[in-house]
């Protein structure tokens, strides 16, 4: 589906169904609320599928996989060959996201949507790379949006096979420093405030990293009112990629599950060229990098889980499925106050 057409489509979620679910919660033997965010959690998935009962199907983690051109700036600790070799290990079962997908029960979908050579996995390869964003614009408009478009066709594909919830993941060394300037434009925030260590960084690297972003963002300009814009002067494939699938499930009513640092760069992305698309975002956990709590309050939305991660793959948004498991197991499994005759609790809240 082309991202006009996207963007077009997408409505705010469904307030009915959000009520119903909402309604149904209260009704179960327990204190009101007291199951909190796993609670908040499933009434919001209500309103994005229109569906109380909450059959979403089968669990997938797409993990976008790109390289980008400022690696050669001196900005990571390792080197781009990481990105195809970890890669390539998603579908091994060898790297950290396939391991807990197969623990949890989600399948995996690793996706070249930008690596420097040639791939074994799912071929959606737009350029062997980006450009040096230090020196020229990372890509092209048209490269931006055909990124876009992939992660929307990849939950368009995804929804046809009965997968109904989808997490975000990313993989590509040097994504924290196209990450970083972007949530320096769109959060209106100093470069050094908003850029961490990423993959483990030394002292004098992070002063290497802050230095080129803005450098980077001096020489491009990049329009904060355009996503696209900031997308192709200073972003990366694997954002762009991300940016999609956030798209795609709001537009098809599959909720997307926003991992850390990155893809909550592209969960905003997303906002700023569609807001409705935040009401089939979920929140997992919150990055050890500085910009993860500006992006989800900016967001509005909080995350559930609190584990100082910063790998990336999608390895905190795949972590919330056994919650969301668990929240409705109980949604779907409990017996009501009427059945077990206790008589209601009044609202805490
Ligand atoms: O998701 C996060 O919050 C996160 C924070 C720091 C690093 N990462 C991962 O590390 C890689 C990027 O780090 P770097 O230092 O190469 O920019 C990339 O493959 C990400 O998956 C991910
Ligand atoms: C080994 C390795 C695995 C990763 N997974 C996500 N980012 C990564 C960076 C490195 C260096």
């Amino acid at each position: 589906m082309k991202l006009k057409q996207v963007i077009e489509m997408i409505q705010p979620a469904d307030e009915k169904s959000m009520q119903l679910c909402r309604r149904r919660w209260d009704s179960i033997a327990k204190p009101l609320h007291s199951l909190g965010k796993m609670e908040d959690m499933l009434i919001k998935i209500a309103g994005m599928t229109k569906d109380t009962t909450m059959h979403l199907g089968k669990k997938a983690l797409i993990v976008m996989c790109a390289d980008n051109g400022v690696v050669e700036e001196g900005v990571t600790q390792s080197g781009q060959e990481v990105t195809a070799i970890v890669s390539e290990n998603f579908w091994k079962t060898k790297a950290t996201a396939s391991i807990m997908c197969k623990t949890v029960g989600a399948d995996i979908f690793p996706v070249d949507i930008g690596i420097a050579v040639d791939t074994n996995i799912i071929n959606k390869k737009v350029a062997y790379g980006t450009k040096n964003m230090a020196k020229e614009p990372a890509m092209t408009k048209e490269e931006a949006i055909r990124a876009i478009e992939v992660g929307i066709d990849m939950v368009e594909t995804l929804k046809e096979k009965g997968y109904g919830i989808i997490a975000t993941g990313e993989m590509g060394i040097g994504n924290t420093t196209t990450s970083s300037a972007i949530a320096a434009i769109l959060l209106d925030k100093k470069v050094e405030e908003v850029t961490g260590r990423g993959a483990g960084l030394s002292s004098e690297g992070l002063g290497r990293k802050i230095t080129c972003i803005q450098k980077a963002i001096q020489l491009h300009a990049p329009d904060k009112e355009d996503a696209i814009d900031v997308i192709r002067k200073v972003g990366g494939l694997d954002i762009a990629g991300m940016t999609g699938v956030f798209l795609g499930g709001a537009a098809l009513g599959t909720p997307i599950i926003i991992d850390g640092f990155i893809s909550a760069v592209s969960a905003l992305l997303a906002v700023k060229l569609c807001p409705h698309t935040k009401d089939y975002m979920l929140a997992s956990h919150i990055s050890n990098e500085p910009a993860a709590v500006m992006l989800l309050k900016e967001l509005g939305l909080e995350a559930s889980l609190v584990c100082d991660m910063c790998l990336g793959e999608g390895t905190g948004a795949i972590s919330l499925y056994p919650i969301l498991d668990i929240a409705n197991a109980v949604y779907e499994g409990m017996a009501t106050f009427d059945a077990v005759n206790i008589e209601k609790y009044q609202p805490l809240r």
